[in-house]
């Protein structure tokens, strides 16, 4: 569970990784991405600097509830009062002769002020450098995300426009999430509501390492000639909506989010007030490892009471996506309301399926289907009214991405998409979606309208299908299998997915993981807390629910081969139209799963893996292997209660591999 980090030994190694050398065409001498703003060499030497008309940071505390000036406190020091000083704007910009600054206190310099208070940093808010209020003009999504790319390309070494317009960038040394950097602060409150100790992700810190990471990453950022501050939203259930503040270094950050959260329109950030969360992305700058609790130099730091997170050592993106999910995971279940780490998407009759399942099992892949709405790819809350995204894009795995099986996906890769850690060639900017150098979880990342069968508002009403995918590596769960009431509970408490480990390495034998609920990094409560609440949901409204294996086929990784994904089309088709419900099943040994005789455009012989498997023993071992690799898991789950009665408990129980 490790984070995946970059092969390369050094910077230019890595940026090295990310162009293909080929044989030389026409040499185009001087093609690159023109500069798009005047370069400047020192910025903030430059005429952008205002004379006096500039503020110290105030605290938080002192800031006036007012749209416009709360966001020069972003960067409040907490013990200092004195501050770099906050502009709006671009520093290079050419015509920014005065910028307009949002407080009348102009901060007398004492003797004790540090060079820190000397300086400007300039914020890019909403990205717009224009000086003037952003908020009485439409300013078009693409004026967002072209000034984002211009301040990438012209600052961001590894950032290009490929040829079909997306922006490539890299994100460093780390090119996964770190579950194990993870730290939430543990106080009297979070201490008891939370999920502490085995099989937890929550790994505790006290409020007072959490202020020195906050002020390690406060002061790295106001070091900085500019800051990028989004001010976005969560959720598309209006009652549940929560709003956030991403303050970053680097204009990748700032348009990921652009891209995955939900962008607020002119009027809706002019009235935005104060956040209820606030990110503090300092990925590049490193946590200080001699810092109590700090066992590495990265550090993802969630603050519940603060409403704060911090990001050091990591320019990852998907930390702040995944970090604001864990804040979800939170905030929605003391509402009643039942987040969710699946993928979710409607029929034309109004037929709403979730796909849960761990990173590369399919729920991205799945939901994105040229037949059906998409509501959206990972996150979801599902309330009394029905189910909600909780973002407005989606991030998608594109290792071997091909525009046949994948059409949608494949053409939302294009201008405002972000393509991190992908590989192209040098002269005609084509991306080479095979190739690994850089690193195997190459993604993208694009607003959810890129996609055409978009539901916008991206809500929908219950569910009735709930769909767990496992990726099983060894080869030997049905590639579909009805699943009972208890049988839901116990795959999703489960939550197994088996991927191959990294190819280079040469591992041959599938690892097994089992992550509470189909996503234990990202939940903060029991894992029970949650199924209790879809367990509840489902026998509700009458949710059918259902395994499928996205994984490997007649044999393990190695002698099998991964279902084909026409195939789990098919499979996935026929759950949505009714026809899987109403088939002919038999039951599997040790497993008792219920598997159909027979799926439309799937050749029936795949439907039981002992028939797919040449080594008939081989297949035995294998299946007794995984089920004694659940049971194990399983162990730590056995004295909670599942909802009110014992009764479901009791079923949940029984209802696991039986051996
Ligand atoms: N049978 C299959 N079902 C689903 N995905 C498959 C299948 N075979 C190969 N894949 C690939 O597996 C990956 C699934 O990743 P993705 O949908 O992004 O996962 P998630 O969103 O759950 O993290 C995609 O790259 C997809 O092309
Ligand atoms: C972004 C992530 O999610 P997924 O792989 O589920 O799409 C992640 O786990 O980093
Ligand atoms: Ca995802
Ligand atoms: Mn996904």
């Amino acid at each position: 569970m490790s984070a995946p980090t970059v092969k390369a030994q050094t910077i230019d190694e890595l940026h090295s990784l990310q162009k293909k050398k080929s044989a030389p065409t026409t040499p185009i001498k001087g093609f690159r991405v023109p500069l798009l703003l005047s370069p400047k060499k020192n910025a903030r030497n430059s005429s952008s600097s205002p004379s006096g008309k500039c503020l110290d940071f105030a605290t938080l505390e002192n800031v006036p509830r007012n749209g416009n000036r709360m966001q020069l406190a972003s960067l409040a020091s907490l013990t200092r009062e004195t501050g770099p000083k906050v502009v709006r704007g671009d520093p290079a910009s050419k015509n920014q002769t005065s910028p307009r600054v949002h407080q009348q206190h102009v901060a007398e310099p004492t003797i004790s002020a540090s060079d820190s208070s000397l300086k400007f940093t300039h914020v890019l808010y909403n990205l717009s450098p224009a000086v003037d209020c952003l908020c009485d003009k439409l300013i078009h999504p693409s004026i967002y995300r072209a000034e984002l790319y211009e301040q990438a390309i012209h600052y961001e070494k590894g950032s290009f426009i490929t040829s079909t317009g997306a922006l490539a960038t890299l994100s460093g040394a780390k090119t996964g999430r770190a579950p194990r950097d993870k730290r939430v602060v543990k106080d009297d409150v979070t201490g008891e509501e939370l999920w502490w100790g085995k099989g937890s992700p929550n790994i505790e810190m006290d409020e007072h390492t959490f202020l020195v990471n906050r002020e390690r990453a406060v002061d790295y950022l106001n070091s900085l000639d500019k800051v990028f501050v989004n001010d976005q939203f969560l959720n598309w259930d209006p009652e549940n909506r929560i709003k956030v503040r991403i303050v970053s270094a680097r204009a990748y950050h700032s348009l990921f989010m652009h891209n995955m959260c939900i962008r607020p329109t002119p009027e809706e950030l002019e009235d935005f007030g104060t956040p209820d969360f606030t990110i503090y992305n300092a990925g590049q700058f490193p946590c200080n490892r001699y810092t109590h609790y700090m066992t590495s130099s990265t550090s993802i730091d969630l603050n519940l009471a603060r409403r704060e997170m911090v990001i050091l050592g990591t320019q990852y993106a998907g930390e702040m996506k995944k970090g604001l999910f864990s804040v979800m995971h939170y905030l929605m279940p003391k509402r009643q309301i039942l987040s969710l780490h699946s993928g979710c998407n409607m029929g034309k009759d109004g037929d709403v399926a979730l796909f849960f399942g761990l990173s590369g099992t399919g729920k991205t892949t799945l939901s994105t289907d040229p037949n059906r709405y998409l509501i959206g790819d990972d996150e979801h809350c599902w309330t009394e009214t029905g189910v909600s995204n909780i973002e407005g894009g989606c991030y998608a795995k594109c290792i071997d991405l091909s525009r046949e099986k994948e059409p949608d996906i494949w053409n939302a890769i294009k201008f405002g998409t972000v393509l991190e850690n992908v590989v192209f060639e040098e002269h005609t900017r084509e991306v080479d979606y095979a190739d690994k150098s850089v690193t195997e979880n190459t993604r993208a990342s694009y607003p959810i309208e890129y996609i055409p069968n978009a539901k916008i508002p991206c809500v929908g009403p219950h569910p009735k299908n709930v769909i767990l995918l496992a990726c099983d590596a060894f080869g030997v769960l049905p590639p579909v299998s009805k699943l009972n009431l208890a049988q839901t509970m116990y795959h999703f408490i489960s939550g197994y997915t088996a991927l191959v480990a990294g190819t280079e390495e040469g591992v041959k034998e599938p690892r097994a993981t089992f992550s509470a609920c189909f996503g234990a990094a990202f939940i903060m409560m029991h894992p029970t807390k949650y199924a209790a609440m879809l367990a509840e949901k489902m026998q509700k409204h009458g949710a059918t629910g259902w395994l499928v294996n996205t994984g490997w086929s007649g044999g393990s990784y190695g002698s099998g081969n991964r279902i084909k994904l026409a195939y789990t089309r098919k499979i996935i088709d026929a759950i949505h139209s009714g026809s899987l419900l109403k088939a002919e099943y038999k039951k599997t040994e040790v497993f008792g799963l219920e598997i159909p005789t027979a799926v439309e455009g799937v050749p029936s012989e795949i439907l039981d893996p002992v028939n797919t498997w040449s080594n008939k023993l081989g297949y035995k071992d294998t299946l007794m292997k995984l089920a004694g690799l659940f049971k194990n898991n399983f162990e730590i789950f056995t004295d909670h209660k599942i909802g009110k009665g014992s009764e479901l408990t009791g079923e949940i129980l029984a209802a696991g591999p039986n051996f």
